[in-house]
């Protein structure tokens, strides 16, 4: 049998990165051999000879992660979100000087979230209209989340190669965020609600019909196939992978 992957988490004891240190040590091909959280001795994971390192930290400190993981050596996995096109673009102008590291970054782990944007990219183009609406608990400390932001961006992108007009909308007075932040054109609307873990609902809308997509992480454990999938992966997919789409074959 072959040796476990060796496994280094930052964020460990935050509400991802308990639940992945979980997911890790009860895994038989992944062994733990770190868990860093904020005010850890970062270089811990280093000197455990972690071959991936996991991170579910904070948009604040996700990029140093990022670059010291490459710097040692290790591939990265991270669910972090805040991820603008300009960081993704220095992921890449790092990884350029270590051809053999892979760094998966994916703004959602969940196998139906990952869906039901796919799902949004294919409808997009049928539409006059779409708005995201993100629900999370009140724990959260980005808005809009990092998925709806995603989706948003995939739609917009639908939208244009189908050569659509602004979706329509006769709003010329409002109330300061009621008509939600617009994310390349396409509306996203917050919720922060007890009680809720992390959940999405897509509108699309057309004359005579609507589409709704919607999907719930009810729990945290929903995102830990997408990481461990990920984790086993990484080390034979060099260079910046984005979302966890093309491990699903999609
Ligand atoms: N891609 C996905 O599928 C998912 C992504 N996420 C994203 O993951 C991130 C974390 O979410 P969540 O677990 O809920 O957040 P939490 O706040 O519960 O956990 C983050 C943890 O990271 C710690 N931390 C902060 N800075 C550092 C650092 N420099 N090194 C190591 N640890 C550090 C925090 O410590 P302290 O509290 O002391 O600052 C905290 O314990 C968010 O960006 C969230 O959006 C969440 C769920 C799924
Ligand atoms: O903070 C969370 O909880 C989540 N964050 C990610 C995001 O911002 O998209 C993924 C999921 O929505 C849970």
């Amino acid at each position: 049998m072959s040796e476990p992957i060796r496994v280094g988490v930052l964020g460990a004891r935050g509400r991802m990165g308990a639940q992945v240190c979980k997911a890790v040590d009860a895994a038989g091909d992944l062994e733990l051999v770190a868990m860093v959280d904020a005010g850890d001795w970062l270089f811990s994971v280093a000197d455990a000879g972690a071959q991936v390192l996991v991170d579910f930290t904070h948009p604040d400190v996700v990029m140093d992660n990022v670059r010291f993981a490459v710097d040692q050596g290790m591939h990265a996995v991270v669910g972090t979100t805040g991820f603008t096109p300009d960081r993704l673009d220095t992921v890449r102008t790092w990884l350029a000087d270590a051809p053999q590291l892979g760094v998966l970054i994916a703004p959602n782990f969940g196998i139906g979230a990952v869906l039901s944007m796919r799902f949004a990219q294919m409808a997009a183009r049928f539409y006059e209209s779409a708005e995201v609406i993100e629900l999370h608990h009140p724990g959260k400390v980005d808005a809009p989340s990092g998925t709806a932001v995603h989706t948003a961006q995939l739609i917009a992108a639908a939208r244009a190669e189908a050569g659509l007009a602004p979706p329509p909308d006769a709003t010329s007075q409002s109330l300061d965020g009621a008509r939600g932040a617009d994310v390349d054109g396409v509306r996203v609307h917050a919720v922060r609600l007890a009680g809720m873990v992390a959940h999405q609902e897509i509108l699309l809308g057309t004359e005579g019909e609507t589409l709704s997509i919607r999907h719930d992480s009810l729990n945290r454990s929903s995102f830990m196939p997408g990481v461990l999938l990920a984790v086993r992966a990484i080390r034979s997919r060099p260079g910046l992978t984005v979302g966890l789409d093309p491990l699903l074959d999609l």
